[in-house]
C-alpha cells in the first residue's frame, strides 16, 4: 500500500486532504491563531506557544496547527500515524496527515466549531508523545536512510503481500479472512522474509517483526486466543532478531517454548500501539503475574486439600482445624504478599491489541522493542479484578485458562482458531497465562476490563454483559467494586496477604485452582473461592450489566418498591442471570435479550464447573452464539449460572453493575444495557429452573449497592446480606467482618466494600463483574470442582450455606471467592447471571464457605437449583459479609482498614454511605433477607430470586 493508503487507514476524515502543506510562514506567536468560540484563550495561547516552540507551525489560516514528524523508516511512519489514528478515534478529533516514506505530516484542527482549539492542542501533544514511542528522528536522519533501505511500502512483503505497511487493521480482517492455509502461507512468508527484514531490522535497529510480526503476528494472535509468554529476552532487540532468526528458519518447534510455536511473532511497541485497542504504562511486580498467582495457588492449594475435610468440617468441630489451617494459609499469604510488595515494581507498558492479544513491553526502551509477555485473548480468556497482590485494589487479571478452564471440565465448545489453523494444542495448554495489570483507580481497571472483555467477547467468548449505563453510578460502582475486594480480602482477614492468594488461586485455578477452589477448605480455599467470586462477581458485574437492565424490569415486579432495589435487583438480575427464572416475577421477559443469555451462558458455565476462572470462562459463549447459545444456556443456565453467582455472586454483582455502567460507556462493544434485559428475560423464560440463578443473581445484584451508592448500598446490602449471609458467606461474612473490625491494615478490603455498594456489590463490584464477563465458557463445572470448592467453603462460615448443596460445590468455589465478596457484599454471586451458568450449585455446596459472598445470593436463588444451592446456604454468611462490607462504611472499624485510602473508602466512609449501609445491615440482620423496609423492596426481589431457594 501507498502511503495515502495508509493514511486512509488510519485517518478518517482529514485523510482527504493528503497534502497539507505546511504554511510557509509559521507565525510563532499563539496570538496570530483563530481559536474557535468558546475556547479558553488565554490558556489555549500558552498551550499553543509551548506547542510552537516545540516545532508545531501556524497553518495558513491560523485555524490549524502542523508538524512533520520523521521516521527511519515507513513502516514507523505508519506506526505512528496509527497511533494517531487510534487516539483520534478515542477522541473523536482527527487529524489531517500525510504519510511519507519517512515522515508524516500532521494538520491540527478543528472543524466544528472552527478554529483552533484545546482539542488541537491536546492531540497535538499526543503527536509529540507518540512521536517519541514511535522513534521519530530528526528531519536530516530518517528520510534518505528508510528510503534507501527499506522497500517502498508496495514492495513491502507484507505477510499478506500487498499490505504489509497497514498492520493495524489487517489482524483482524485477516483473521476472519484468514484459512488454515493463509496463515501457513503467512508464517511462511514471514519466515522467509525474515532475513530481508532482518537486515532492515539491524539497520533501523527495529526488530524483524516488523513487517513479519505485524502481518502474522496479527493474524496468529488472532487465530490462537493462547497466551504466549515471550521469553524476556525477546525484549531486547537483539533477542528478537537472533528468534527472528530462528525462527524464520527452523519452523516452529512446538516444544520450544518461544512464540515461534504459536505461530506468530510478536510485534514491536511501535507496531503494537497503532494496533492497540488500548494501552497504558503501569506498574508492575518484578514478580510475574504467574508466579504471583501460582504463588496464591499454592496456598490455595494446601488449602484445598484441606477443603474436603472443611466440607465435613462445617460443624463447628470442624471450625477449629479450620481455623488452623486458616492461619496457616494466611501466613503463606502474607508471606506471598510479602513477597511481593518486596519486589520492585516496574514500569510496564500493556497493550491490549485489537487483534486479541495483550502484550506487555518494557516500561523503557527501544520503540521497536519486543513484548516482554504476551497473552492470546480467547473464548476461554477471562478478565477480572483481583485481589491477586496485596495493597493493589484495581488489579485486573487476565488469564487465558488454555487447559483447565473449559477444555478440562467443561466443555470447549469451540476451541477456536487455533484449532482450526493447526496450532499446537499443546502450546495451548502451556500458554495459558495470566495477567495482572495493576492500576492506580477503578476507572482504568474498568476501562481494561470492559476493554479486554470485549476482546474475549470478539473471540467467541462470552458476551460481555453490558451494563447499563446509569450515568449516576458509575463512579460508584467503581468504587464499590473496589470495596469489595476490600471486603473479600479484609472480612477474612486474609484480605492482606490474602488476598493475593485467593486471586492467585483463582488465576492458577482455572486450571488447576478449579480443584482447589473445590477443595479448598481453609482460607485459601475460601480465598480463593473468594477471589473466584469476587472475579465471577466482576464478570457477573458484565452479566450485572445486563442484570441492570434486567433489574429494570425487576422493578416493574418489584414495582416501584425502591430505586436503589431496583438497581440492586438489577444488578442481582445481571448478576444471575440466571436468577430471572428463580425469581420468575422478578424478572420479565419483558425485554428479550438473547445476547445477554448468550453471554450469560458462557459465564454461568464457568460457574458450574471450575472453580472461579473457569466459571468465568467457561463461558460457554465462545462457542455457541449467543442467540444459539441461549437455547443451550438454558440447558446449562441453572449450573453455570449458579457457578457463576456463586462463584462471584455477590461481589461480581456489585462490582459488574458499577462497571458495566462505566463499562458500557468504554465497553462500547457490548452495550451493558441492552443485553442485561434479553439476559434477564431469556432467564425468565428458561423457567423456574433458572431461578437458582436469579436467586443468585439476586445476590449478586449486590449491585444494588452499586446502584444505591447511596441507597443502593443499604437496601442491596440488605439484601445481600440476606442472601449472602445464608448462601456463602456466612463464614465469610463473618470473618470478613472480623477482618474489617479486625484488620483495618487491610485497606483494600475496606476500602472496597464501601465503594461497591453503590453499584452492586461494593465488595465485588468492579473487579468481579468484570472478571466474570470476560468469557468464560459455560462450561459445564466440573463436579469435581464443585466439590473441592465447598470443601474450602466449609472452613468459613459459608460453608453452611454451600454444605447443604452438594450441588453448589462449583459454587462453593466461586463462592470462596465469594465468601469475602459476600463479606463484602451480600449479593456478589449474582453478578455471574450472564453466563449461563452451567452446573455450578452442587459443587458449590463444597465451597459453601468461600463462595458466601457470592453464595449468598445464588444460594437463595441457587437452592432450587444446583449451582445455586450453595448460594442460599451461605445466604447468612453473606449477610455478615455483606455486613462487614457495609460495616466499612458504617462502622468506622471497618471503614479505617478499608477505606482510608481509596476513593471507595472515602466515599462508604461519608456518613451518609455509612449510614445507609449501617440501614442496611440492619435490616439485614433483622430480616435477614426481606423482612426490612427499604430492603424489603430490595428483598422482596432478592427474595424473588433468592428468597425460594435458600431462605
Ligand atoms: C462527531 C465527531 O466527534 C465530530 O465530527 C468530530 C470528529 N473529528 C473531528 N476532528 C477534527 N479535527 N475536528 C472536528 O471538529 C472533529 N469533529
Amino acid at each position: 500500500m501507498n502511503s495515502l493508503a495508509s493514511l486512509r487507514l488510519c485517518a478518517r476524515p482529514s485523510i482527504t486532504r493528503p497534502a497539507l502543506r505546511f504554511p510557509a510562514f509559521r507565525p510563532r506567536m499563539a496570538s496570530s491563531f483563530q481559536f474557535a468560540e468558546g475556547e479558553d484563550v488565554p490558556q489555549l495561547t500558552r498551550d499553543t506557544d509551548s506547542l510552537l516552540q516545540q516545532g508545531w507551525a501556524r497553518d495558513g489560516d491560523g485555524m490549524g496547527i502542523t508538524k512533520t514528524f520523521h521516521f527511519k523508516s515507513y513502516f514507523k511512519a505508519v506506526a505512528f500515524v496509527n497511533t494517531i489514528a487510534a487516539e483520534s478515534a478515542s477522541k473523536k478529533h482527527h487529524p489531517t496527515m500525510t504519510v511519507r516514506i519517512g515522515s508524516v505530516d500532521v494538520h491540527w484542527t478543528t472543524h466544528r466549531p472552527r478554529g483552533f482549539t484545546q482539542k488541537d492542542v491536546t492531540m497535538a501533544q499526543h503527536c509529540d508523545r507518540g512521536a517519541g514511542l514511535m522513534g521519530a528522528v530528526d528531519p536530516g536522519q530518517a528520510p534518505a536512510k528508510a528510503r534507501l533501505q527499506r522497500p517502498r511500502p508496495t514492495e513491502y512483503p507484507s505477510t499478506n503481500g500487498s499490505e504489509g505497511p497497514v498492520p493495524l487493521q489487517s489482524p483482524v480482517t485477516i483473521k476472519r479472512q484468514s484459512s488454515k492455509s493463509s496463515l501457513r502461507n503467512l508464517f511462511g512468508r514471514d519466515k522467509s522474509r525474515v532475513e530481508p527484514k532482518l537486515d532492515e531490522i539491524v539497520e533501523t535497529q527495529l526488530p524483524e517483526p516488523q513487517t513479519a510480526i505485524f502481518n502474522d503476528p496479527m493474524s496468529p494472535s488472532l487465530m490462537s486466543p493462547r497466551t504466549i509468554d515471550s521469553n524476556p529476552t525477546i525484549t531486547s532487540p537483539t533477542d528478537a532478531r537472533s528468534r527472528t532468526l530462528k525462527t524464520a528458519r527452523p519452523p516452529p518447534d512446538p516444544k520450544v517454548p518461544s512464540q515461534d510455536q504459536y505461530g506468530w511473532k510478536p510485534p514491536p511497541l511501535f507496531q503494537a500501539y497503532p494496533q492497540s485497542a488500548k494501552h497504558d504504562t503501569l506498574p508492575a511486580p518484578a514478580l510475574s503475574a504467574d508466579t504471583i498467582l501460582r504463588l496464591h495457588a499454592t496456598t490455595a492449594r494446601s488449602t484445598q486439600e484441606d477443603t474436603p475435610a472443611n466440607a465435613l468440617e462445617q460443624d463447628e468441630t470442624a471450625a477449629a482445624a479450620r481455623k488452623k489451617r486458616e492461619q496457616k494459609q494466611r501466613k503463606h499469604l502474607r508471606t506471598l504478599s510479602g513477597t511481593i510488595n518486596k519486589v520492585e515494581w516496574t514500569q510496564k507498558i500493556y497493550v491490549l491489541a485489537n487483534v486479541g492479544y495483550i502484550l506487555q513491553y518494557a516500561g523503557e526502551g527501544k520503540h521497536d522493542r519486543l513484548p516482554e509477555r504476551m497473552l492470546l485473548l480467547g473464548p476461554k480468556s477471562v478478565a477480572f479484578a483481583s485481589d491477586a497482590i496485596p495493597g493493589k485494589h484495581w488489579v485486573l487479571q487476565v488469564s487465558h485458562n488454555s487447559t483447565a478452564d473449559v477444555s478440562s471440565s467443561a466443555p470447549e465448545p469451540p476451541k477456536p482458531r487455533f484449532s482450526r489453523f493447526g496450532f499446537h494444542k499443546s502450546n495451548h495448554r502451556r500458554l495459558s497465562q495470566s495477567f495482572l495489570l495493576v492500576f492506580d483507580n477503578p476507572e482504568a481497571m474498568i476501562g481494561w476490563l470492559v476493554a479486554v472483555r470485549a476482546e474475549i467477547e470478539k473471540r467467541g467468548g462470552p458476551k460481555l454483559t453490558q451494563e447499563k449505563h446509569s450515568d449516576e453510578d458509575t463512579m460508584p460502582q467503581l468504587r464499590s467494586k473496589s470495596s469489595i475486594r476490600q471486603m473479600v480480602k479484609k472480612d477474612p482477614h486474609r484480605i492482606s496477604s490474602l488476598f493475593l492468594q485467593p486471586q492467585n488461586l483463582q488465576l492458577q485455578s482455572p486450571i488447576e485452582d478449579d480443584g482447589q477452589s473445590v477443595g479448598g477448605a481453609t482460607w485459601q480455599s475460601r480465598r480463593s473461592s473468594y477471589t473466584s467470586v469476587n472475579r465471577r462477581s466482576v464478570i457477573e458485574s458484565r452479566s450485572g450489566s445486563v442484570s441492570t437492565s434486567r433489574t429494570e424490569a425487576t422493578n416493574p415486579t418489584n414495582g416501584s418498591s425502591i430505586a436503589s432495589d431496583v438497581r440492586s435487583s438489577s444488578f442481582t438480575s445481571s448478576n444471575f442471570p440466571n436468577a430471572p427464572p428463580t425469581s420468575d416475577g422478578v424478572y420479565r421477559s419483558d425485554e428479550p435479550l438473547p445476547e445477554e443469555l448468550d453471554r450469560i451462558f458462557a459465564r454461568s458455565p464457568p460457574s458450574s464447573s471450575q472453580g472461579k476462572r473457569q466459571s468465568f470462562y467457561k463461558s460457554p459463549p465462545p462457542q455457541p452464539p449467543p442467540i444459539t447459545d441461549f437455547t443451550e444456556i438454558q440447558d446449562f443456565p441453572p449450573v453455570p449460572e449458579a457457578l457463576v453467582r456463586s462463584a462471584s455472586p455477590p461481589a461480581p454483582n456489585f462490582s459488574v453493575p458499577s462497571f458495566s455502567k462505566k463499562f458500557v460507556p468504554r465497553g462500547g462493544p457490548t452495550p451493558i444495557h441492552v443485553s442485561p434485559p434479553a439476559s434477564l428475560n431469556g432467564f425468565v423464560r428458561r423457567g423456574s429452573a433458572d431461578q437458582q440463578l436469579p436467586a443468585f443473581a439476586s445476590p449478586p445484584q449486590s449491585p444494588t449497592f452499586s446502584v444505591a451508592s447511596s441507597r443502593y448500598t443499604e437496601s442491596s446490602d440488605h439484601n445481600y446480606r440476606r442472601v449472602l449471609r445464608p448462601s456463602n458467606s456466612e463464614d465469610a461474612l463473618a470473618k470478613a467482618a472480623r477482618s474489617a473490625q479486625n484488620a483495618p491494615n487491610f485497606s483494600r478490603a475496606p476500602r472496597t466494600a464501601p465503594p461497591t455498594k453503590p453499584l452492586p456489590d461494593p465488595h465485588s463490584s468492579r473487579p468481579l463483574s468484570l472478571v466474570g464477563r470476560s468469557g468464560m465458557t459455560p462450561q459445564t463445572i466440573n463436579e469435581a470442582e464443585f466439590e473441592s470448592a465447598p470443601a474450602p467453603e466449609p472452613p468459613r462460615t459459608k460453608p453452611p450455606t454451600t454444605g447443604p448443596d452438594s450441588q453448589t460445590p462449583p459454587n462453593m468455589l466461586r463462592r470462596k471467592s465469594m465468601p469475602g465478596l459476600g463479606v463484602t457484599i451480600g449479593p456478589p454471586s449474582a453478578p455471574p447471571p450472564n453466563c449461563p451458568l452451567p452446573k455450578l450449585p452442587r459443587p458449590a455446596n463444597p465451597i459453601p464457605a468461600p463462595t458466601p459472598a457470592m453464595v449468598p445470593i445464588p444460594a437463595p436463588v441457587s437452592t432450587p437449583g444446583p449451582a445455586p444451592v450453595s448460594v442460599p446456604v451461605p445466604a447468612p454468611a453473606p449477610i455478615k459479609v455483606s455486613a462487614p462490607s457495609p460495616a466499612t462504611p458504617s462502622n468506622p472499624q471497618t471503614l479505617s482498614p478499608w477505606s482510608p485510602t481509596s476513593p471507595t473508602e472515602r466515599f462508604y466512609g461519608s456518613q451518609p454511605v455509612r449510614d445507609h449501609v449501617e440501614d442496611r445491615r440492619r435490616s439485614g440482620a433483622n430480616s435477614g433477607a426481606e423482612s426490612q423496609p427499604k430492603p424489603a423492596s430490595r428483598t422482596a426481589r432478592h427474595s424473588k430470586l433468592v428468597k425460594g431457594p435458600p431462605v
